[in-house]
């Protein structure tokens, strides 16, 4: 599994608010504009969507987690060195939590939230990395998970995967935006055009093409694979950024890279 089936710590029995950590860990940024760059990463568990593909499936189907206060939470980061921390998931914005973390860290870290683009923040964020989903995110029958039954899913991700406010409020919030997809295949860009003209008519800020970035679906080295060259070509040809997944690259699947 990308993310971590089980969990190598024991709640907390801390005071004070917590926030359900899949994992915590150091690596570099794999992906987007700061790709390449060392960054902890907290990864929150817990998500209001359900992509098909999710590479963080055990904070999405089948979340792990352990309970961990703020404070420890804030300890862990201190104890690693890099300057940048990401605040991933799971979905990070579906606990009301995560504010108050992100509040914590801010004056000692350049933060990044990666995000699905349905929920916003108040919290002060150096980067929101945004990454709606496309309708060929949306699980089915077919293309779930092994063993993972969608049911209610397929309607309720289908409904839910699109906030346009969302999207207005976390591009003009932060110091910093991208907007990434993760692209199947040619058919996603008419859905990817017609999404940032929509952001672009709703944002008070502008959106430009070097914010927009492709990046290629993909799990393994064998699935990007098949996946990135056409997704690279797509962008050359649409004016738009790719971007890697270098953490794919460099260590394939495994888990806290
Ligand atoms: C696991 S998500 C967590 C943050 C948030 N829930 C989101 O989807 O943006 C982290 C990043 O991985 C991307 N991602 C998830 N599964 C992927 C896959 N199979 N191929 C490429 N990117 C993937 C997401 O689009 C997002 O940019
Ligand atoms: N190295 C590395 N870079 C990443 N960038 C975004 C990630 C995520 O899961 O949100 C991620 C991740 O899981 N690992
Ligand atoms: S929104 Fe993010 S965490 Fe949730 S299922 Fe999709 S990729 Fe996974
Ligand atoms: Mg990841």
């Amino acid at each position: 599994m990308p993310v971590s089936d089980t969990v190598a710590r024991d709640d907390t029995d801390a005071e004070g608010d917590r926030l359900p950590i899949n994992e915590l860990f150091a690596s570099l940024q794999g992906e987007g504009k700061l790709a390449g760059v060392p960054s902890t990463f907290v990864r929150t568990s817990g998500c209001n969507l359900r992509c098909w593909f999710c590479d963080s499936f055990h904070t999405s189907w089948e979340p792990t987690h352990a309970w961990m206060s703020l404070d420890e939470i804030v300890a862990e980061v201190e104890s690693l060195s890099p300057e940048h921390v990401v605040v991933t998931g799971g979905e990070p914005l579906v606990h009301d939590e995560t504010d108050a973390l992100l509040s914590a860290l801010a004056d000692d870290y350049h933060l990044t939230v990666e995000t699905n683009g349905t929920l916003d923040t108040d919290a002060p964020v150096d980067l929101a990395s945004v990454s709606p989903k496309l309708a060929s995110s949306t699980p089915t029958p077919e293309n779930a998970p092994a063993d993972v039954d969608p049911g209610v899913w397929t309607e309720r991700h289908e409904n839910a995967r699109v906030d346009l406010d969302a999207l207005a409020s976390l591009v003009e919030h932060a110091a910093e935006f991208q907007l990434k997809f993760v692209v199947t295949g040619r058919d996603d860009l008419d859905e990817i055009e017609s999404l940032v003209a929509d952001v672009r008519g709703v944002a008070d800020r502008e959106v430009r093409d070097s914010d927009v970035l492709l990046m290629p679906e993909g799990q393994t080295r064998e699935q990007l694979a098949r996946t990135r060259t056409e997704v690279a070509d797509l962008a050359a040809s649409f004016g738009y950024r790719y971007t890697p997944r270098l953490h794919v690259d460099l260590w394939n699947d495994a888990p806290e890279t």
